[in-house]
């Protein structure tokens, strides 16, 4: 039984990576990460300037996940391009996922003039869906923007790339964000980024958990997988089948992994169960969805990726 995959032209050994933003700030959680039985890892979206973020406490787990409103801190473009470009040299051969984000169409050229220049071999991740910097739209949620943007990125970026987006709700925006994304040459769609601007209460002081946004922020984990599966899915039926489709949001067990395999996913990333049980959890991960594949029949998860049933 394998849970190998390909994905942007690349080979893994499993379909498991955390998700950017988790265990991934630093050289220290990226090689936790790289250390574990994950098979890549995905960087923090870095940006052109290493960034503070929101004020602390900005994030909180709860009993069924979490809510977040980090603000995009992180170390800055050029530590992640630097790490990756020595860790590609102690690991040749091995695909790595940098996630960038600029605040406008500018920064984005930029950001990756910067991967060009470098000697990064591995996919770019371009988050269109950063829910919680205080002024900033959701790009993903802009279609025209979105449209602009992906034309501007394929006119001088022409390696691997994917793009991160927000979770759509409505059968129609799923509907006219395909139409956009498959004019263009992408590796890839990471569906989905935590559902935005959510709000956790603690009924004894009764006050909010976070400090940043009056308490408002990304919610992850158990609470979203129905709303992931269904984006995963919803982009599977629509885009062409040379874009693939990573499947983030709500994946805690094996079986979470299996359903998104199911909706269409060639691979998974991990976020919110990664930060409660730390890089461990891909062993667990591993056997757990092996077990699944082995009672149902499957050697790998061609057999079923994208067999959804209908009624
Ligand atoms: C990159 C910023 C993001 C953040 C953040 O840094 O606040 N939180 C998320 O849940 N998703 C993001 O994409």
């Amino acid at each position: 039984i394998s849970t190998a995959t390909t994905l942007a032209g690349s080979n893994f050994d499993n379909c498991m990576m955390n998700a950017s933003g988790v265990y991934c700030m630093d050289s220290d959680e990226l090689l936790a990460v790289e250390n574990s039985k994950a098979a890549t890892f995905v960087t923090k979206s870095g940006t052109l300037q290493p960034r503070k973020g929101n004020p602390e406490p900005r994030y909180f787990e709860t009993e069924f996940g979490s809510i977040n409103s980090m603000g995009l801190p992180n170390n800055g473009v050029d530590y992640y391009l630097d790490f990756v470009s020595q860790d590609q040299i102690n690991h040749p051969g091995k695909t790595y996922f940098l996630s960038i984000t600029g605040f406008n169409l500018a920064e984005d050229l930029e950001l990756l003039q910067k991967v060009t220049d470098s000697d990064f071999a591995g996919v770019v991740e371009l988050n269109l869906s950063c829910p919680n910097v205080p002024g900033k739209p959701q790009t993903g949620y802009d279609f025209e923007t979105v449209d602009a943007i992906l034309k501007a990125v394929f006119d001088v970026y022409h390696k691997p790339l994917g793009v991160k987006l927000p979770p759509y709700f409505d059968i129609i925006h799923f509907d006219q964000m395909a139409e956009i994304l498959n004019k263009y040459p992408l590796s890839y769609v990471n569906s989905i980024n935590s559902i935005g601007n959510g709000l956790y209460i603690n009924d004894d002081t009764e006050t909010v958990v976070i400090k940043p946004k009056q308490g408002f922020g990304g919610i992850g984990g158990e609470y979203v997988k129905p709303t992931a599966l269904a984006n995963v899915h919803a982009f599977y039926q629509r885009l062409n089948k040379d874009i693939q489709i990573i499947g983030t949001g709500g994946i805690q067990t094996g079986k979470d992994i299996f359903e998104h395999i199911l909706c269409g996913a060639s691979m998974v990333q991990v976020g919110t169960a990664l930060m409660v049980e730390g890089p461990v959890i891909f062993e667990r991960l591993t056997a757990e969805l092996e077990a699944i594949m082995a009672e149902k029949g499957y050697d790998n998860i061609e057999d079923f990726r994208g067999k959804l049933n209908y009624l």
